[in-house]
C-alpha cells in the first residue's frame, strides 16, 4: 500500500497545462479525469557494479552495496533517463538497487526528490507522512519490495565463480546460472524467481502503468531477466541467453495492454538522436523550455 497522498501524486507531468488537448498521443494528461494517458514510460535498470561483482562472488538475495564504479554507473544511468517521464520508482528490498534507484534520480532535469516509502507497519507509515502538498508534489516515491530482490543463490551465496566452476564444471555453473528451471544446491530457480517478481510486476506495476503512471523499476540481473521475459514473451530457451549489463537502463514503451521495446536510452551529450516516442519527444521539450 503506497502511503497516502501519493495516490493523487502528479508526477513530474505538471508541467503544461493539456487538459483541453484532444491529441490521443500525448502522454501529458494530468491525472483522471482531465485526457487519459494513451502510453507510459517503463524503465528497468540492473543495479550498478556491486562490491561482490567486483569480487566475482556469488551474491544472490546477500545486502551488499555499490562499489565506486557502480555509483559513477547509476549516476551515468540517470543522465540517460533523465528526459524520460517519472511517477513512480520501485526498487528490490536490497541496498544495491535502492542506491542506483536514488543515485539515478539525482540526474532527472524534473528536480524530483526520491523519498523511500516506509509503509511495513501503520506507525511507519504514520510517522512517515508528508503533509505539504507541494512537497509531496516535488517528490517521488521510491517503494521497496522484497518480490523484487536478486534470485535466491542458496549454498552458491559467497563463493567465487570461477572456484565453483573449477569444482562443479562450468556447464553445471552455467545451467545453475541461466537455465530457467534448474535452481542452485538449496537456491531460487529463474522459474522461482519469476513468480515472485513478475508476480509482484502484474499486481502493483503493470496497474501503474495501465492508469497513467511512468515507472522506473531498479532491480537485479536475474529478478529482472524474468520481468523482461514477461514483456519481451521470451520462452525458457530464448531468456537463458539474455544478459543484463549493470547500470544500463532499458526502456520501454506500455501502450494498451503491450510493452514496446525502445533499448538503452542514450546520455544528453553523446551524439544522434534516441528514438524517442512522439510524446516522450514533447516531455523533453517542456523540460527544455523549463530550464531556459
Ligand atoms: O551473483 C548474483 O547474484 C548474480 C548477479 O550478479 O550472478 P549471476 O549473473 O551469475 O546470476
Amino acid at each position: 500500500m503506497i502511503s497516502p497522498g501519493f495516490h493523487d501524486f502528479n508526477g513530474p507531468l505538471q508541467l503544461c497545462n493539456h487538459a483541453n488537448d484532444s491529441n490521443p498521443h500525448n502522454i501529458y494528461a494530468f491525472s483522471p479525469p482531465f485526457v487519459r494517458r494513451v502510453e507510459t514510460a517503463l524503465i528497468l535498470i540492473r543495479h550498478g557494479e556491486s562490491m561482490w561483482n567486483e569480487k566475482n562472488l556469488f551474491t544472490g538475495s546477500v545486502d551488499v552495496p555499490l562499489t565506486r564504479r557502480g555509483v559513477e554507473e547509476a549516476i551515468e544511468a540517470g543522465k540517460r533517463i533523465c528526459n524520460i517521464p517519472l511517477d513512480f520508482v520501485y526498487t528490490s528490498a536490497l541496498i544495491r538497487s535502492q542506491m542506483t534507484a536514488v543515485l539515478a534520480l539525482t540526474q532527472h532535469r524534473c528536480k524530483k526528490v526520491p523519498i523511500i516509502m516506509h509503509d511495513c507497519s501503520k506507525q511507519a507509515e504514520a510517522w512517515s507522512q508528508i503533509y505539504s502538498d507541494e512537497a509531496k508534489k516535488q517528490s517521488f516515491p521510491v517503494i521497496r519490495a522484497w518480490q523484487l530482490n536478486e534470485r535466491m543463490y542458496g549454498e552458491l551465496q559467497g563463493w567465487d565463480k570461477q572456484e565453483i566452476s573449477k569444482r562443479y564444471g562450468k556447464e553445471q555453473v552455467h545451467e545453475w546460472r541461466r537455465s530457467y528451471d534448474i535452481p542452485p544446491p538449496e537456491g531460487e530457480s529463474l522459474e522461482m524467481c519469476s513468480q515472485r517478481a513478475v508476480g509482484y510486476f502484474k499486481e502493483h506495476i503493470e496497474p501503474q502503468l495501465q492508469s497513467g503512471k511512468h515507472v522506473m523499476v531498479a532491480a537485479h540481473a536475474n529478478s529482472l531477466r524474468c520481468i523482461i521475459m514477461y514483456l519481451e514473451k521470451l520462452t525458457s530457451c530464448e531468456v537463458i541467453n539474455l544478459e543484463l549489463s549493470t547500470g544500463v537502463p532499458l526502456l520501454y514503451i506500455y501502450k494498451e495492454g503491450s510493452f514496446m521495446k525502445r533499448g538503452s536510452p542514450v546520455g544528453p551529450s553523446e551524439a544522434g538522436v534516441y528514438a524517442l516516442t512522439k510524446s516522450l519527444a514533447l516531455y523533453r521539450q517542456e523540460l527544455d523550455e523549463m530550464s531556459c
